[in-house]
């Protein structure tokens, strides 16, 4: 028997193991047998520990990281004790009831993953792995939140294997988990090439066509986006790369879904899709782009003109009008920002309207994503037409970039919108972006929107390219009336 005082200080792996060990032989006794067929969580309290760059020293396939935008919590996660995935078009409500009766009313147990862009549509071969759905409940996590870090086992007991050895192969796993204090490395391979889909001048036949159909059509916005291929002079560690485009204090939802070796999607988002807490629902509308400036004056210049643009915010308005539509059937309450505000991020500004609604019983996540996915933030208005025009004009496929990513919790969901984001295989990454095209868009001007969200990532990957000195990145949103 090791006393209280020992297990204090011990290291984490140790630490978890006696708890686990004290959960096999004592505890699982006494789970009521409804207990016994959900996910069970035991963890640990460990020093301060960054989970990102902790799952970055992880040898394991598997590997999930989520960062929460309002600084709740992040999740650094290894292996699966559960996944959910298919290749085939999903019924999001048994998607969401399959979590939810695995799912214990601990409220750090989730599923993290998410959905591709058209899940009625198939995917091409680099998605496969990701599905039209896929969400994992990790079966490590080096979770922090509130200050504190946690290193915790999520488990699935099985009803074929002694319990002894279902405690065996738990610990075996613990055994291949590293904890060296060495610091994460940041450095990135050269990039030997760079390709981009379309190429400058695609993107402005593409954008004649759409300019075209917005005209002659029921479509009124579409949001067309761009593939730039970059190929490594070796393997890209997914993590680094994450790492690396971690700017400032940006508020953004930070992830990495790895479902096999070599395999990765990242993403910094500034764009949730939604937030539930019980009824309470929180979505938002962002569209409408302008660069930051270089100094404090042009910077301000700059949001001041976006503020007042015509063209950005009736590209914003759909996104609002189309929420507005949304929430009146899902929501018995609805509120929205009278004006938009600006939300300054690193390299880029936008319109942002925050939008909150009372959910009508009954209405559960599945009714709530297919509803508002795809906002026109991402697909267009209205949102069928502006679906196949997008499937028609792009020349690749989104996969899951502007997809709905993030985490099912017992009680409570989050998605962001899957934008700024990248698909790292081996030594390739794709980086996906896009802007919202209304009459009056300028190919080029779009195009050079897009260079700018894009930057994030361009300028770690090319080291001395598009300096500027940082502004101050204000996780508070300016309340400005247009
Ligand atoms: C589609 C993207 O961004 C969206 C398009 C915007 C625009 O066109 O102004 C702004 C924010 C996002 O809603 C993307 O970053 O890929
Ligand atoms: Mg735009």
């Amino acid at each position: 028997m090791v006393s209280i005082s020992s297990v204090v200080q011990m290291p984490p792996r140790q630490r978890l193991r006696h708890k686990l060990e004290f959960f096999f032989d004592h505890e699982i006794h006494q789970l009521p047998p409804a207990a016994k067929a959900k996910i069970i969580r035991i963890q640990v309290d460990i020093d301060r520990l960054d989970p990102l760059g902790w799952l970055s020293q992880q040898t394991a396939e598997i590997k999930t990281y989520w960062s929460d935008r309002e600084g709740r919590f992040d999740m650094a996660g290894v292996g699966a004790t559960d996944i959910l995935h298919s290749q085939s078009t999903p019924d999001f409500s048994t998607v969401f009831s399959h979590m939810q009766q695995r799912l214990p009313a601990n409220a750090s147990v989730r599923y993290y993953g998410g959905f591709s862009f058209q899940p009625g549509s198939s995917l091409a071969q680099q998605w496969q792995e990701f599905g039209t759905y896929r969400f994992v409940v990790p079966q490590f996590e080096v979770y922090a939140a509130a200050g504190k870090t946690y290193l915790a086992c999520n488990f699935l007991l099985s009803e074929d294997l002694p319990y002894p050895q279902q405690l065996a192969a738990l610990l075996n796993q613990l055994n291949q988990l590293s904890f060296t204090p060495e610091k994460p490395s940041l450095r990135l391979p050269k990039v030997i090439n760079r390709q981009d889909f379309p190429s400058q001048w695609g993107w402005q036949t593409m954008l004649k066509k759409a300019l075209n159909t917005l005209q002659k059509d029921i479509l009124a916005k579409i949001v067309l986006a761009r593939r730039s291929d970059f190929l490594f002079s070796q393997k890209v560690e997914p993590l680094s790369l994450l790492m690396a485009i971690q700017q400032g204090h940006t508020r953004l939802f930070r992830f990495c879904f790895q479902p096999q070796a070599g395999k990765a999607f990242i993403g910094a988002s500034p764009e949730r899709l939604y937030h539930r807490l019980g009824c309470l629902l929180q979505t938002e509308a962002i569209a409408g782009t302008r660069p930051r400036g270089q100094f404090l004056a042009d910077d301000q210049s700059l949001g001041q003109d976006l503020l007042t643009s015509e063209k950005d915010n009736r590209e914003h308005q759909f996104v609002v009008h189309s929420l507005r539509e949304s929430l009146s059937q899902l929501c018995k309450l609805v509120g929205l920002d009278q004006a938009p505000a600006l939300l300054k991020l690193s390299q880029v500004q936008h319109l942002h309207t925050a939008c909150n609604g009372i959910l009508v019983d009954g209405v559960d996540d599945g009714k709530i994503l297919s509803s508002l996915h795809p906002t026109p933030a991402v697909g267009g208005y209205p949102k069928q037409p502006a679906r196949e025009a997008i499937e028609q004009l792009e020349p690749f496929e989104r996969g899951w970039y502007a997809a709905p990513v993030g985490w099912v919790g017992h009680d409570n969901t989050e998605f962001a919108v899957a934008i700024r984001s990248g698909l790292v295989v081996n030594d390739q990454l794709s980086l996906f972006a896009g802007a919202g095209i209304v009459p009056g868009s300028k190919p080029r001007d779009e195009w050079q929107e897009i260079e700018n969200k894009i930057r994030a990532f361009t300028t770690v990957l090319n080291p001395g390219q598009n300096k500027r000195r940082p502004l101050p990145i204000d996780s508070k949103i300016e309340s400005k009336i247009v």
